[in-house]
């Protein structure tokens, strides 16, 4: 199994350029197969999630070509199964865009139950409800969610809780409904805006995404386009915060600074300089980092999938910190991992209560999720002595190359699977 081994304590300093946002993506690629022309889609992420997806769509008869690492073109106009198995759902979160675009171009899919990472109880309903509501019978018939309608007609839809997936299912669902539909109470993060851009330039009409009601008038087809994904926020701030947890001064190229409005906020307030440029941002950080408290939300607030992130580096800074988790019941396994590494970190409900130490200490830890297993690696790249970070396959889910761009960065880590690997790396770094 593979594995990083990181010895800590450099800061990181240089450039570091940032790719193609996963969650926008996944939603991307799920809305190509909705014409029967050909589209390109570039600035893709070569990350696990989306390799899994392109596979899922290629096993339902889409054509899918790469035109290279970061490009790729897909034609959905032979699809001739609507049901997808299993076996690439368990995988990722996002396989239940695909019902909204398979529901929204043939009236029918049958999509099982979604996977993704462990940090809740992940319910669906809103999706559901959203469906039904544009006049689709849905069932859940032996672990697969079957979405059915003679037609699809456009409705007023209010969301109970703010939900990225619903908002994107629905918009695509609707896309080619008859008539307007209309949905209150609408995520807003950026992605959302990139998965409407790109339904829009593929002749789609919907108008208020990134506000909270988002109208889409059906229109009877889709076309063929070609559309570049926006950068992505989570990666980059991931990035932010292991410069301002080393110590470090990095300059975070290939980003929109305005989605990282709440990432940069935030460390300005323990102590960072942050410095924008059109599209970069330069993080550096202090000699010492202060404390501070926040509370994940939904976009423009701070994202959840930043969480763990803030939460290993506040465990370094001066301080009691807390950290209030408002969008998943389940997203602070990590904190038992990183106690192994000295962190002084209690969890009370929905809230981590975080006492600043003066360093962290390497140790063996293993990745529970995507987000957590980053942050883990950020504590390991500030951490005195050797880190080893197990069940990596998580954070491969949504970071290209994150050990290359770190060790761009001055890190000392390395992707190993042998006990060899791991002495080489030892030695080399004593
Ligand atoms: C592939 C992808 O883009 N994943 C992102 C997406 O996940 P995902 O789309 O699953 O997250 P949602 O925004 O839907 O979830 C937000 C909240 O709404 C609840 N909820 C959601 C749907 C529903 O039908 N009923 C319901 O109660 C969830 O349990 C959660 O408490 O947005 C999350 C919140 O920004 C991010 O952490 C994930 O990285
Ligand atoms: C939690 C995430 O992904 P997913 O929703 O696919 O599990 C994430 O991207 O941080």
């Amino acid at each position: 199994m593979e594995q990083y081994i990181i010895k800590g304590g450099n800061p990181l300093s240089g450039e570091v350029e940032i790719g193609g946002a996963k969650n926008a993506a996944l939603g991307i690629l799920a809305a190509s197969i909705m014409t029967d022309e050909t589209v390109i889609i570039d600035n893709l992420p070569d990350v696990r999630d989306i390799n899994v997806l392109l596979q899922a769509i290629e096993g339902i008869g889409a054509k899918v070509e790469r035109i290279n690492q970061h490009s790729v073109k897909i034609n959905g106009s032979q699809i001739g199964d609507l049901n997808i198995e299993y076996e690439y759902i368990k995988k990722i979160r996002a396989s239940y865009y695909l019902l909204g675009a398979l529901l929204g171009k043939y009236n029918r899919a049958e999509v099982a139950l979604p996977g993704g990472c462990n940090i809740g109880s992940r319910p669906i309903d809103q999706h559901l409800k959203g469906f039904r509501a544009l006049g689709a019978q849905v069932d859940i018939e032996h672990g697969k969610i079957v979405a059915e309608a003679k037609k699809l007609v456009g409705n007023h839809i209010y969301l109970d809780v703010v939900t990225v997936g619903a908002t994107i299912n629905i918009m695509m669902a609707a896309a080619m409904a008859e008539g307007t539909t209309i949905i209150e109470n609408a995520a807003k993060e950026p992605h959302i805006v990139d998965v409407a851009n790109f339904l829009n330039s593929m002749g789609a009409n919907i108008k208020g995404a990134g506000t909270d009601i988002i109208r889409i008038k059906g229109v009877e087809k889709l076309h063929k386009t070609e559309y570049s994904i926006i950068p992505d926020q989570i990666e980059a701030g991931t990035f932010m915060f292991a410069a301002a947890a080393t110590g470090g001064n990095v300059v975070v190229k290939n980003v929109i600074p305005k989605h990282l409005e709440a990432t940069s906020a935030k460390l300005m307030e323990i102590g960072c300089e942050i410095e924008e440029f059109d599209d970069s941002v330069r993080v550096k950080a202090p000699l010492k980092l202060q404390h501070t408290h926040v509370k994940t939300l939904p976009y423009p607030g701070f994202p959840t999938d930043m969480q763990p992130q803030i939460t290993v580096t506040l465990g370094l800074a001066e301080g009691i910190s807390i950290v209030t988790e408002s969008i998943f019941e389940n997203r602070f396994k990590y904190v038992d991992e990183m106690a192994r590494m000295g962190a002084q970190i209690k969890v009370e409900g929905n809230s981590a209560i975080i006492d600043g130490v003066s360093q962290y200490t390497g140790a063996k830890v293993s990745a529970p999720d995507l987000r957590a297993g980053a942050a883990l690696v950020i504590a390991g790249l500030a951490a005195d002595g050797i880190t080893e970070v197990e069940d990596i396959v998580y954070i491969e889910r949504g970071y290209e190359d994150f050990e290359g761009k770190l060790k761009k960065l001055g890190a000392q880590i390395a992707k190993v699977s042998t006990e060899k690997e791991i002495t080489k790396f030892k030695l080399k770094v004593s």
